[in-house]
């Protein structure tokens, strides 16, 4: 009897938020307010941190910016500091385990508070089909998309969770839910980062830490030149072009300030998505070579052929 009234419980609620998340669709919820909150940034020098400092600063909050690119971090303080925000810069190796326990450290102390809202965004690729990549390369892919995650939230989540206050926001992507050929290093870092987060935010839920919200961001490709070259077939490009930085930071922004679980930008992203859970295998293959996803990343791996000759040697914590 208690069985069958909690399943009805469960439909009812279930349908409940169905009918939620419909709505704001059309109807945007309100965003909540962010400013004096102190927001941790990873890959703050890159494309798409850099953005989201400004962002978080045009919101009102003070932002603590990491990045393995000490000049790009600080080109990237240059733009918060004009915008009339705070921003503390920190060379951190987010692979390196006691590099980011004692920067964690450090921030606290340099700033005497704890940090809110923690944006895990640093992210490489390997950008060479496997076979040839030396396996070094391999390896920091999973460091930086993957391993990372882990020391972030274990330094940053307790503080959270005795203040029952923050946000844990993943920059994931869409090829951590669906994937391509030639990016094995790339999906597999992806995947995992999806499952670390999600088991992240249901472990929050169970143990109903409420004041600890948790964004998982997937886009599709952005125009930041980390995946230059990556092509489908034109016709379908028509629907779906890699995204504008800025847009991409908006949406991804919007999520954040709704408390939305997950977002994948664009949109239509979450078809693919979809498919491959519904259909068999055969079908989603036959779509992507109609599409032109089954070698898309083949134009990107050629493009990337220069710049890897002539890079230094990578070293791996
Ligand atoms: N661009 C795209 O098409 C998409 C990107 N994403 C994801 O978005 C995130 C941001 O990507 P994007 O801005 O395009 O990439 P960028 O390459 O522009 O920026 C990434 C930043 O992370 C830094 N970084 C790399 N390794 C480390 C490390 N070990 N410790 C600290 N910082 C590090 C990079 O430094 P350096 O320059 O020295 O390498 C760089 O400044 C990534 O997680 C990416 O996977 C998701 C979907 C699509
Ligand atoms: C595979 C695939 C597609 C193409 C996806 C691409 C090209 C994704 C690139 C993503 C990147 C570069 C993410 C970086 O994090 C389509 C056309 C949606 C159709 C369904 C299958």
């Amino acid at each position: 009897m208690i069985f069958l009234m909690d399943m009805q419980m469960m439909l009812l609620d279930m349908i409940y938020f169905i009918l939620r998340n419909s709505v704001r669709v059309v109807l945007r919820p309100r965003t909540k307010p962010i400013d004096g909150e102190l927001v941790l940034i990873t890959g703050a020098g890159g494309g798409l941190g850099r953005l989201f400092a400004q962002e978080f600063c045009k919101q009102g909050a003070e932002v603590v910016l990491w990045d393995v690119n000490s000049s790009a971090n600080e080109q990237t303080a240059k733009l918060v500091r004009e915008l009339g925000g705070q921003a503390h810069t920190y060379s951190v190796d987010v692979t390196n385990r006691d590099d980011v326990y004692q920067n964690a450290d450090k921030v606290r102390r340099d700033l005497g508070r704890d940090v809110s809202i923690l944006v895990n965004n640093a992210g490489v690729v390997a950008g060479k089909r496997m076979l040839e990549c030396p396996d070094e390369l391999l390896e920091r892919t999973l460091k930086v998309n993957c391993h990372a995650l882990f020391w972030t939230v274990k330094a940053f989540l307790p503080q959270m969770k005795a203040q029952d206050h923050g946000h844990i926001v993943t920059i994931a992507s869409v090829l951590g839910l669906f994937s391509t050929a030639c990016v094995e290093d790339y999906c597999a870092s992806k995947f995992a980062a999806v499952g670390f987060h999600e088991s992240l935010a249901h472990e929050l839920l169970a143990e109903q830490v409420e004041g600890v919200k948790t964004t998982l961001v997937c886009p599709y490709i952005v125009d930041t030149g980390m995946f230059e070259g990556c092509k489908i077939r034109t016709e379908v490009e028509l629907f779906l072009a890699p995204l504008d930085p800025q847009y991409c930071v908006e949406q991804a922004m919007n999520a954040i300030l709704i408390d939305q679980p997950l977002v994948c930008i664009p949109r239509l992203t979450y078809l693919p998505v979809l498919f491959r859970a519904l259909l068999p295998w055969e079908s989603n293959v036959i779509a992507y070579r109609f599409m032109g996803s089954d070698k898309c990343m083949y134009p990107f791996i050629d493009s990337m052929k220069p710049k890897l000759e002539s890079a230094p040697t990578i070293e791996v914590a």
